[in-house]
């Protein structure tokens, strides 16, 4: 079979899937070349899509008047954020780096055109949310190919949706998906920073296999 991956090629996947952080503190200001940023959208556009809709939109950002923007909501939504939690948690929240807004040399908004494809999708009928899960397989795709590149992604949902729409001119029909943070990096991590410092750790995978029905609470 010769569309059949090699074992070089086969662990090269794997290592892109486990080897992939999300990056908030160890973004170098080295800008990212055009066709490296043209690989990497590309592989986000060869996502899989309910109907073949291909929702997605991208916006790339470099304008540190727009990043300062982001990053002011950012601040304000992270201390609304903060006090959510308490004593403990709180002190250890406030001590995460949750971003890496201003450091990256590009940030990236992703979005789901939820009209791309007119009113009746094949696929999107009877679980309308299938345009939205279309946009997070081409992040994931995105996160992975920046990953071999190379690059850094950082995911930042710290924010609010309607200051990041009017920040990015995003009009009313159009979602973000993801606002990303995209360079290179000092080294990546081995380990999630969330389980390093203390706040999560990954859970037994064997928890969370179920056979034939629900077995959990
Ligand atoms: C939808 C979504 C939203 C966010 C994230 C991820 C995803 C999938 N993550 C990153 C998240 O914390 C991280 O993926 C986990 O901690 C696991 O770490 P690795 O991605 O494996 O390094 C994230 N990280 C962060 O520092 N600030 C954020 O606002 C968010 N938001």
């Amino acid at each position: 079979m010769d569309d059949a991956f090699t074992a070089a090629e086969r662990d090269a996947l794997y290592k892109a899937i486990f080897s992939r952080r999300d990056v908030r503190g160890q973004f170098r200001p080295d800008p990212v070349p055009d066709e490296v940023l043209d690989r990497i959208l590309l592989a986000a556009h060869h996502a899989p899509s309910v109907g073949f809709m291909q929702p997605w939109n991208f916006i790339v950002v470099t304008d540190p008047a727009v990043k300062s923007r982001i990053h002011a909501d950012f601040a304000r939504a992270n201390e609304e954020a903060a006090a959510l939690f308490e004593g403990e948690r709180r002190a250890l929240y406030g001590r995460l780096k949750l971003e890496g807004i201003r450091e990256a040399p590009v940030n990236l908004c992703i979005t789901c055109d939820r009209e791309r494809a007119g009113p009746v999708v094949l696929g999107r009928t009877h679980l309308p949310a299938m345009d939205l899960y279309s946009c997070v397989c081409a992040v994931q795709n995105l996160w992975l190919a920046a990953r071999a590149e190379g690059l850094g992604v950082g995911w930042v949902s710290i924010l609010h949706e309607d200051v990041l729409k009017q920040a990015l001119g995003i009009p009313e029909r159009i979602v973000p998906i993801a606002y990303l943070c995209l360079g290179h990096v000092s080294h990546f991590e081995t380990t999630p920073e969330l389980e390093t410092k203390g706040w999560r750790k990954r859970l037994p995978l064997e928890d969370l296999v179920f056979r034939d029905r629900w077995e959990g609470e």
